[in-house]
């Protein structure tokens, strides 16, 4: 669930762009990278790290143009450490083309062999969004007539990459004297919104992974890219947009709205908020019809994600909430960071416990999930050493038990620690003296009742449903033995030269 961008405008973008990626940050902590187009040469800046690290003035200076896009990375294939996989990716030919993406493919090994050996096109690193950009550029050599481009021919190309790749990608794409093009998976897994400003040379335009890009960037949500849908935005400002593929169907990753996305985000049309705020009711109810024995004094949410949940959840019991972690604002997320070692580390830096709120109460935490149980299994300990009487411990969502192949990064089964347990021993596990999960069922309910248009989502990390249907168990297997132990993912080859100043021809 990398954070992706773009922006088409009357005057310079980089403060804009760096901005946004600002503002998409939690989707990705491991590295970002910016690329404008000034005419035909692209300006392209990128490198691991936080966006606050990786640019800087002189960086910045070099962003010239009113088009461009940028990327927040969290990986999901490839490298954690090499910054030659930072995004946004790079080919020159046909054309100049850029591109940043969100979601995984699942048969990126497949498209790779037939690239080289079929398209005599060379992917240089092991990430599969490279193999995307090279399959983008092959469809539209094929689609270009008289070395002419135009939005029939891109639309065109995109069919072409629905029927090659398969898995969940949302992609935003410059080609160099031409536009901006983005377009969404047929099952639309991974999220895309889109606005548009009104100045006085002109309409602009603004595509981003989440609408509170648009929101503080000073964009009006115009809509979601549809599944299968491709827009494009040449660089004179027209707008086109088409269905590219044959038989979309509109099933959103349900993790967005438990963990991934910021609450103030809509998409699809569901707030991520009021969803959460749903998840906390429901999982009210749960409580009480489970839990109804238990003497519970406080309700403490463990911040930043479940805050929305928990504090509903307290409201509807009627027992008081209590902010009793304070959370070190300068440590990122630690779920999507990269290693176990780091990870767990990263928990006991970020949120430290309040006695005062403890000290000989019964108290129920709320998180919004438990995925490798780093979060929790510390947070009980904490809270107990903070002289907490009994600590039940409650999760908005059902057990997650399944890897995700789609954008999240937890693809072995043995790293989740809901595998082979059940409840009980989850709860023994993670060291609570109760634990309560919601169900599958109301899950789906509590962020469908904010769109009811929307009947489906990707739930597959809950009931190991892939709805793409090329996730075989022996693909699973694979990419279990690669990723073993969920250990940080491996790195082939690196680069060092970023920085490109790429001129290209029309
Ligand atoms: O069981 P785990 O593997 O620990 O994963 C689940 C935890 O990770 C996430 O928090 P994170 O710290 O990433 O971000 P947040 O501040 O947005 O809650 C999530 O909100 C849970 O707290
Ligand atoms: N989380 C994502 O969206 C990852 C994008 C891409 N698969 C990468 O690893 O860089
Ligand atoms: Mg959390």
């Amino acid at each position: 669930m990398c954070g992706i961008l773009g922006l088409v405008s009357h005057a310079p973008v980089n403060q804009l762009l760096y901005d946004g990626l600002l503002v998409l940050q939690h989707r990705g902590q491991d590295a970002a990278g910016i690329v404008t187009a000034q005419g035909n040469t692209f300006h392209m800046h990128k490198n691991s790290g936080l966006v606050r690290d990786v640019f800087r003035t002189r960086n910045m200076r070099a962003l010239l143009g009113n088009m461009g896009i940028g990327q927040v990375r969290y990986p999901t294939a490839g490298s954690a450490e090499s910054p030659a996989e930072a995004q946004p990716f790079y080919v020159n030919s046909p054309f100049g083309i850029v591109l940043g993406h969100n979601g995984n493919l699942t048969n990126s090994a497949q498209l790779n062999d037939e690239l080289f050996r079929e398209d005599l096109r060379h992917v240089n690193t092991n990430s599969d969004s490279e193999v995307l950009l090279n399959v983008l550029a092959h469809e539209l050599q094929r689609s270009t007539k008289n070395h002419q481009l135009d939005p029939a021919a891109i639309f065109a190309a995109v069919s072409g990459v629905h029927e090659r790749c398969k898995g969940a990608y949302a992609v935003i794409a410059m080609i160099a004297g031409y536009g901006l093009l983005a377009f969404r998976d047929p099952y639309g897994i991974r999220p895309l919104v889109f606005g548009c400003a009104e100045t006085e040379h002109g309409t602009e335009y603004l595509v981003a992974s989440e609408s509170v890009a648009l929101d503080t960037l000073g964009f009006k949500l115009v809509r979601d890219v549809a599944p299968g849908e491709a827009i494009f935005i040449d660089d004179t400002g027209n707008f086109y947009s088409k269905q590219c593929a044959s038989n979309p169907s509109h099933n959103p990753c349900i993790f967005e709205y438990v963990y991934l996305a910021r609450p103030d985000s809509v998409i699809d049309g569901i707030s991520v908020y009021e969803t959460r705020l749903n998840m906390g009711e429901s999982l009210a109810d749960k409580v009480k019809a489970t839990m109804g024995h238990l003497d519970i004094d406080v309700v403490i949410p463990i911040p930043d994600s479940s805050r929305p949940s928990a504090l509903q959840l307290a409201n509807r019991l009627g027992i008081s909430f209590r902010e009793g972690f304070v959370k070190n604002r300068y440590i990122g997320r630690t779920f999507i960071m990269p290693g176990q070692q780091l990870r767990r580390k990263s928990v006991r830096q970020k949120l430290n416990a309040m006695g005062v709120e403890f000290r000989g109460k019964n108290v129920l935490l709320v998180d919004d999930s438990i995925v490798r149980g780093t979060t929790s299994r510390e947070i009980v300990q904490m809270a107990k050493e903070a002289g907490a009487n009994k600590v039940f411990f409650a999760s908005a969502a059902p057990p997650v038990r399944f890897p995700n192949v789609y954008g999240i990064d937890m693809p072995t089964r043995h790293e989740l620690i809901a595998t082979g347990r059940d409840d009980e021993e989850i709860c023994r596990e993670i060291g609570a003296d109760y634990l309560v999960y919601q169900e599958l069922d109301s899950l789906i309910k509590d962020v469908g009742r904010v769109n009811p248009s929307i009947s489906q989502y990707e739930t597959s990390c809950f009931d190991g449903r892939y709805i793409t249907g090329d996730v075989t168990p022996e693909y699973l297997a694979v990419l279990e033995a690669q990723r073993s132990g969920g250990a940080p993912l491996t790195e082939r080859r690196s680069s060092t030269q970023l920085d490109l100043n790429l001129v290209t021809a029309n």
